[in-house]
């Protein structure tokens, strides 16, 4: 079986909003309403874990999952300091019989449930994938003057989004490892990558941006009605 852990407990600081991200709406409904919605229509989910600041957890009942309107309640869980510690805090909770977790920033409320599906089903085949948009721009490395040192070659770099999926058991072993060896990452993968583990990549979805600056909300809101910039 499988399930999903949302991490929604960040502050949204490059967002610069008066309230955290996840509850600024995107064609009249918050971010966070539409990213639980997702996956509750997802008949392969059996359950959905949210983590949320600790001051936040009813106002997230009373702002997003009371008017959600999803088939089953999530169990809100209290998230860390950082990402990696929110997901750290989420994997603890996860129900035990499950096989298969799906990693999800509660801030990429575009995901489809095609991709959801092939994450799941990438995930039980290699133990460890996560969805990948190649980078179409040309990469440069620069100083501290802002002067190019070197054009990069691109050909292997992607760029990672999530849900990043992973047998239950290799990616609490990975945080679990992160927390004893001082190791810290941005996403999920890297610390199975950092570990020695191999992680396959499938391909991700354009449109399944993250919202982080406020040019991000207008560009999901292009994309949700489909007017193409
Ligand atoms: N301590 C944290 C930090 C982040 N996140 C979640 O991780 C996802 C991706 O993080 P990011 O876009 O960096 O969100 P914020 O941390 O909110 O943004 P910022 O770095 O601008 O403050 C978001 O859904 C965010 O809520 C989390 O659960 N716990
Ligand atoms: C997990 C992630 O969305 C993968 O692209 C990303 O690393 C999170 O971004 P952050 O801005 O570093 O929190």
């Amino acid at each position: 079986m499988s399930s999903a852990l949302i991490v929604a407990a960040g502050r949204g600081v490059r967002m610069g909003a008066d309230r955290p991200k996840q509850y600024l709406t995107i064609g009249g409904l918050p971010i966070l309403t539409r990213t639980l919605r997702a996956f509750d229509n997802c008949e392969r989910i059996q359950q959905i874990v949210v983590t949320v600041p600790e001051q936040e957890m009813d106002r997230c009942r009373r702002e997003i999952i009371a008017g959600a309107g999803l088939r089953r309640e999530p169990l809100l869980v209290p998230g860390g300091p950082r990402r990696q510690d929110s997901v750290f805090n989420g994997l603890q909770r996860m129900p035990e019989e499950d096989d298969v977790v799906l990693i999800h920033d509660g801030v990429r409320p575009l995901v489809t449930g095609e991709l959801i599906e092939r994450c799941i089903d990438a995930a039980r085949r290699w133990g460890a994938c996560i969805p990948v948009v190649p980078v179409t721009d040309t990469l440069i490395r620069v100083d501290p003057q802002n002067v190019i040192i070197e054009t990069v070659a691109r050909e292997s770099l992607c760029m990672a989004q999530t849900p990043q999926a992973f047998r239950l058991s290799l990616i609490r072993k990975a945080h679990q490892w992160a927390r004893q060896n001082a190791k810290v990452a941005t996403d999920d993968a890297s610390l199975v990558e950092q570990m020695g583990g191999r992680v396959h990549t499938i391909p991700g979805d354009v449109t399944n941006i993250k919202i982080t600056t406020a040019e991000d909300l207008q560009r999901a809101e292009a994309y949700l009605h489909r007017q193409w910039v």
